[in-house]
């Protein structure tokens, strides 16, 4: 496959039940082969869309003492900001030409699961940024989880089958930035290559070049969104829970050429994580003689723990 497939989420959401299955057998096949698909019809506005690259690019525009106020020591970078070059992908010595910032979950009916995660960070400076964060983290969300009931259905499972594990879950909306290169970056990239930790992503800032996404033969080819388009791709938790039916792809986001070395690039992911006791561990349904069991049992927890080590970000 040499490209990414596009669907739309509306025919999943319709009522019909032809254009329902449609979309389930698109998005399977899709996850199957090349673990990416670009999505119209998702839940977002576009003015909740301007607005929040307009909120993000004043934040990343703020001096970086005020922005080095925001960077919490001791979480693992999991809320509020993480300054240029700290994330490293599994296995590379060079950081990332990249800044970012955590916008976590909102939990407003479970006492216990607010305590087990850090608290969102305000920016005092702009009026605007923690409540339109809020709203795009959780409009990101809702279309999230229309596409786990979807994949459950491919898999075989109940409609809902995620709804519980992702309800207060542990998902994070980063919006990054990538500066403009001022000098030869050696062996640094934007993005080094590597697969998400999470279930699945939702990438909203495609749409220029710079994402490529790995294929079977190994061949990198170019992810570019339309403009109303999310894409969005399957993560590493996923794919052990699905004995890698489900494919997390590795991709990359690469330095444009010497002569756009001069603009920056905006992308704001949805990392949509499950609550941490989700247990991990291959479905039987995924398992048989041609696929025996490829991982080991784990929750999405300690699963989380290990690649925030190996990422740089916990210590
Ligand atoms: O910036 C992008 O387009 C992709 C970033 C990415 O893959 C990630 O942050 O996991
Ligand atoms: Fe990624």
């Amino acid at each position: 496959m040499n490209s990414i497939p596009s669907v739309n989420l509306k025919d999943f959401t319709s009522g019909d039940p032809v254009r329902k299955q449609q979309f389930v057998d698109q998005i399977g096949k899709a996850y199957e082969e090349i673990g990416f698909v670009a999505l119209k019809g998702h839940l977002l506005d576009d003015s909740l869309v301007d607005n929040l690259y307009t909120e993000i690019k004043n934040f990343f525009s703020l001096p970086l003492e005020t922005k080095h106020k925001y960077e919490i020591p001791g979480i693992g970078g999991q809320r509020g900001y993480v300054s240029f070059g700290k994330e490293s992908a599994k296995g590379k010595k060079e950081g990332d030409l990249k800044e970012f910032w955590h916008f976590g979950q909102y939990v407003e009916d479970d006492a216990e699961r607010a305590k087990e995660y850090p608290e969102n960070v305000n920016v005092n400076e702009l009026a605007k940024f923690n409540q339109v964060g809020k709203e795009a983290y959780q409009r990101l969300e809702e279309t999230a989880k229309y596409v786990l009931r979807a994949l459950a259905l491919h898999l075989g499972l109940e409609e809902t089958y995620f709804d519980n594990y992702i309800h207060n879950g542990n998902s994070i909306l980063r919006p990054i930035h990538y500066p403009p290169i001022t000098q030869e970056p050696d062996n640094a990239v934007r993005a080094a290559a590597h697969g998400d930790i999470n279930l699945i992503t939702l990438l909203m800032g495609a749409q220029g070049r710079g994402l490529q996404v790995q294929n079977n033969a190994g061949e990198w080819i170019d992810a570019i969104a339309e403009p109303d388009e999310l894409m969005i791709n399957v993560g590493d938790m996923l794919s052990r829970h699905t004995n890698n039916k489900l494919k997390s792809t590795i991709h990359r986001v690469i330095n444009p050429p010497k002569e756009l070395w001069g603009t920056s690039r905006y992308s704001i992911p949805f990392f949509m994580h499950p609550i941490s006791e989700m247990k991990l561990d291959v479905l039987d349904s995924c398992v048989d003689d041609k696929n025996p069991k490829q991982f080991d049992d784990i929750t999405a927890g300690q699963f989380l723990d290990e690649r925030l080590r190996e990422l740089g970000l916990k210590k």
